[in-house]
């Protein structure tokens, strides 16, 4: 990866919601020009918008290998087999193989690649659409640490960027990836709750979503932990602490960690596939 970062060939595999999220993110760190991008995928559907953000458009994979030495795989799990075989031919190591398929691991991407490769695993989720997202990378052994460092840079618009080792990101997939969703049910639930006492639904909707994001703002700027912030909003004998003791009699706490330990368990499933 030894050109002036103006220069990079930028390629991505697949143009859905994570392919789209992570191009913008780049796009947004000024490193990368948008006429160095090509993305691919087999339908029209989703290319319009890369389009858009001035990237080049093809419908073959192995035409955005060949003109790209950084290459995202944006694809279900499931594909990536099939796609790293298409592009294998025409993969050197002079590239550098970002994969975002849940589960997918470094030795099968490894595998399925000419020896040497430098590959990453990096797990994004949604929020990266909106620059707030929470993404882990860990890196083969073919990919240094300036491959991270690159990363990093790259990927910082799309928001918290950290490294790990490989054995922490199917528990990211779960308690991040997927763990956006858990959020969101908790936002209907609790705008549920707010429809049963008797506030309009678009109404309760809204203050559910605020509820959240500030609650989650709190969170990240304070520099409080949530048991801290937690007990701030706790006045003795008032009514917080009893919803709360309604959430730990529901089994709230831990269902949450169940469900961060089946979709990380899942990710380990679909890694062995
Ligand atoms: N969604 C999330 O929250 C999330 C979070 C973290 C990681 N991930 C991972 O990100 C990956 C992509 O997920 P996504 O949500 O972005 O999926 P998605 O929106 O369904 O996009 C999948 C893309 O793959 C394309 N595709 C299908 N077959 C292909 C092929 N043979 N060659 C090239 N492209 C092909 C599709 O093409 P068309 O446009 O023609 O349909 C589509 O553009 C998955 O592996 C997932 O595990 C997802
Ligand atoms: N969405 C993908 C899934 O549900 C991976 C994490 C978020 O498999």
């Amino acid at each position: 990866m030894e050109c002036e970062l103006s220069q990079l060939k930028v390629g991505f595999v697949g143009a859905g919601n994570m392919a789209y999220a992570v191009a913008e993110g780049l796009l947004k760190s000024g490193d990368i020009s948008a006429d160095n991008v090509t993305v691919s995928a087999p339908s029209d559907r989703n290319l319009p918008r890369f389009q858009a953000l001035g990237a080049r458009v093809s419908h073959s994979n192995t035409e955005v290998a060949c003109a790209s030495r950084l290459l995202f795989i944006a694809v279900k799990p499931h594909l990536v087999p099939t796609v790293l075989g298409q592009i294998s031919p025409h993969v050197t190591r002079q590239h550098v193989v970002v994969s975002v398929a849940a589960g997918v691991t470094l030795a099968t991407l490894e595998e399925l690649l000419p020896d040497g490769v430098g590959v990453v695993r990096l797990m994004p989720n949604l929020p990266c659409v909106l620059q707030e997202g929470a993404l882990l990378l860990a890196r083969g052994s073919g990919a240094g640490p300036g491959v991270e460092s690159l990363l990093k840079r790259l990927l910082a618009p799309c928001g918290l960027v950290e490294a790990g080792p490989e054995g922490w990101i199917d528990a990211h997939t779960g308690m991040s990836g997927s763990g956006v969703a858990f959020v969101y049910l908790f936002a209907e639930a609790l705008a549920d709750g707010g429809v049963k006492m008797g506030i309009p639904a678009a109404l309760a909707q809204r203050i559910a979503a605020q509820t959240l994001l500030g609650a989650g703002l709190m969170l990240r700027d304070c520099g409080k932990p949530a048991s801290v912030l937690r007990a701030e909003v706790c006045t003795p004998g008032g009514t917080t602490i009893h919803g709360l003791h309604a959430l730990e009699k529901g089994g709230v706490r831990a269902a949450v960690m169940s469900a961060v330990e089946a979709a990380t368990e899942r990710a380990r499933e679909l890694g062995r596939k």
